[in-house]
């Protein structure tokens, strides 16, 4: 069975891609899904937010032929400091919907505390370890956001709400609620582009973090590839 991988971008997705040499991967369709298939992976290029990510996981995961072992959520994103600086790799112990939910006189509630839906998932602990071995990966919470981090106070709420997170992004927790509706274990990979902060385009090093993105993967695939799920909880 093999590994489905959901990108934001095409830009991402062949930076996954390109971990397996052999050039670009030949497309195939799979009921109007872009799928590239390189070593034992599917890469999708599912759209920016949680809510293309769900949908385009969920897709995938549906029409696949043979069903998926795992879900990885990969792309660039932004690092907390000083947990994850520019260039660093991230994975994630937990993946959070870090702004769904209700914002209240006393402050932000999850939709947990609203009395329905879920804020987080967990991906496998053995299969966090063994990436974290594999690649130096610093480990901690990702924050999904549908609205990017732009200032130094937003970036400090975020960090006083969820003290591990190590970064965000827009992707991870739509992938994990279409993973979980298959009963197939996520994971989420971000290679740090740029500070969680203050907005400063000019500061973003897309490129390196990319770059950062393949080695992971040529790291990671077999580990990706020999891991295996032990039980219902998933560690
Ligand atoms: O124009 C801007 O100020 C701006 C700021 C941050 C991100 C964008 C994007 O268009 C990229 C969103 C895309 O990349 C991931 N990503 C990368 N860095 C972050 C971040 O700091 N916070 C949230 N998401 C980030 C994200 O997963 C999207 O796929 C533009």
């Amino acid at each position: 069975m093999r590994v489905l991988v959901v990108t934001a971008v095409p830009v991402e997705r062949d930076a996954v891609t390109r971990a397996f040499g052999d050039g670009p991967p030949r497309p195939h369709f799979v009921r109007g899904a872009e799928i590239h298939r390189a070593g034992g992976f599917d890469v999708l290029a599912g759209g920016a937010g949680p809510a293309a990510a769900a949908a385009s996981a969920a897709f995938a995961l549906a029409a696949a032929p043979v069903p998926y072992r795992l879900v990885v959520s990969a792309g660039i994103g932004g690092g907390f400091a000083p947990a994850a600086p520019v260039g660093s790799l991230v994975v994630a112990s937990g993946i959070v919907a870090a702004d769904l939910g209700a914002e209240t006189a006393e402050g932000f509630v999850p939709v947990t505390g609203l009395g329905f839906g879920r804020d987080r998932y967990l991906p496998p602990r053995s299969l966090v370890r063994e990436v974290v071995s594999a690649t130096g990966a610093v480990s901690g919470k990702v924050l999904t956001v549908s609205t990017v981090t732009g200032s130094a106070a937003r970036a400090a709420a975020l960090l006083t709400a969820h003290p591990s997170a190590v970064a965000e992004a827009m992707e991870g927790f739509g992938v994990a609620e279409a993973a979980e509706r298959f009963g197939v274990p996520v994971l989420e990979l971000r290679a740090v582009s740029n500070a969680v902060g203050p907005r400063d385009r000019a500061a973003w090093r897309i490129g390196e973090a990319l770059s950062v993105l393949t080695e992971a993967f040529g790291k990671i695939a077999p580990v990706l590839e020999g891991w295996t799920r032990h039980d219902r909880h998933l560690d």
